[in-house]
């Protein structure tokens, strides 16, 4: 497709620029036990993500954000929590230049999206953005994890497990599907995720958030099954009230304070009038 033909949602990129990138990423020779993951956020200086839970706050500046598109064509799938999905209403597809529906041929480039949902709030319907990418061949079927709530019995009214299962078959029409997981107090185990989503055939995975996802992942009994940290900082303060990435800290044998992580190979990039910070941690 000429790129005067593209639709007008394209990021005009080069991957060039994001050479740097490189290291971060999955080696592809590589088959380890579990897929690679990539954090991958955008922040205020003052460790904001969104000026509260539900509404999307620009944060990234244009080559930043593309960035973010050019990382998302890199990993076989997006992860976001239900909160993302019901505030944001995201398309989670790779839209730069040359991706599958962005003059790629096929879906080649784009990732599968991944809700995680264990008490099914996001109530989607085939105006989902997401949906809407696969219609247009621009994205691929989602995945959305669900929790066992049939088990110990159904909490849901009738009426909800009638919606459910309506949803549940828009989203295999769409090639998508949905994967029960048994809840530990309430929440899915990420090794439970990414266990699943390996069966999926799915070997690398960038997680983008939002709060409470990222917060449970850099926290110190999990920030070891993340490959790698790319935070995309942008010159902006949100103020208090805001979703906050700040993980719970640890303490010592002696209750003593003791960070929860520090990253290796810091890379500081600047992007844009923001800066992207590239880390390892985990193996
Ligand atoms: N600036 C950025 O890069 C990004 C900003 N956001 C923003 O974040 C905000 C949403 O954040 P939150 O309300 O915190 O919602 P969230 O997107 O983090 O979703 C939280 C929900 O995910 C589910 N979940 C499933 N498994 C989980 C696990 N193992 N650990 C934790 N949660 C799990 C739970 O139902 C939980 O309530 C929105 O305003 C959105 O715009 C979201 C993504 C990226
Ligand atoms: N990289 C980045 N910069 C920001 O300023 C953001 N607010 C986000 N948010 C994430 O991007 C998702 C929207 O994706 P689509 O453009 O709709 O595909 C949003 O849900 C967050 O995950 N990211």
């Amino acid at each position: 497709m000429a790129s005067d033909t593209l639709p007008p949602d394209a990021f005009a990129f080069s991957a060039s620029s994001c050479s740097f990138l490189r290291p971060y990423l999955r080696n592809k020779s590589s088959n380890p036990q579990r897929p690679f993951l990539t954090l991958a956020y955008a922040s205020s200086l003052d460790s904001a993500i969104s000026l509260t839970p539900g509404i999307h706050t620009y944060l990234s500046s244009p080559q930043s954000e593309a960035m973010t598109h050019y990382l998302r064509s890199q990993h076989d799938a997006v992860v976001v929590g239900a909160g993302t999905a019901i505030a944001d209403d995201p398309g989670l597809n790779s839209r730069v230049r040359g991706m599958g529906g962005y003059g790629g041929a096929g879906l080649e480039g784009q990732p599968r999206p991944v809700v995680l949902d264990p008490k099914g709030r996001w109530e989607w319907d085939s105006n989902a953005r997401v949906l809407r990418m696969v219609r247009e061949r621009k994205g691929r079927g989602p995945l959305i994890f669900w929790g066992e709530w049939g088990e110990g019995g159904d909490w849901r009214s009738k009426e909800k497990q009638r919606r459910d299962e309506e949803r549940e078959r828009l989203l295999k029409n769409h090639g998508g599907k949905i994967i029960r997981l048994p809840l530990v107090d309430g929440k899915m185990r990420w090794v439970d995720i990414l266990d699943h989503l390996k069966a999926e055939g799915i070997k690398s995975v960038m997680v983008e958030g939002g709060g409470t996802v990222i917060n449970s992942l850099l926290a110190a009994e999990h920030a070891h099954l993340i490959n790698s940290l790319i935070v995309t900082i942008a010159p902006t303060l949100l103020g208090q009230g805001g979703v906050v990435v700040c993980p719970k800290r640890r303490t010592d044998d002696q209750g003593n304070p003791i960070p929860v992580t520090r990253l290796r190979d810091a890379k500081w990039q600047p992007m844009g009038e923001d800066v992207v910070l590239c880390g390892k941690l985990g193996e």
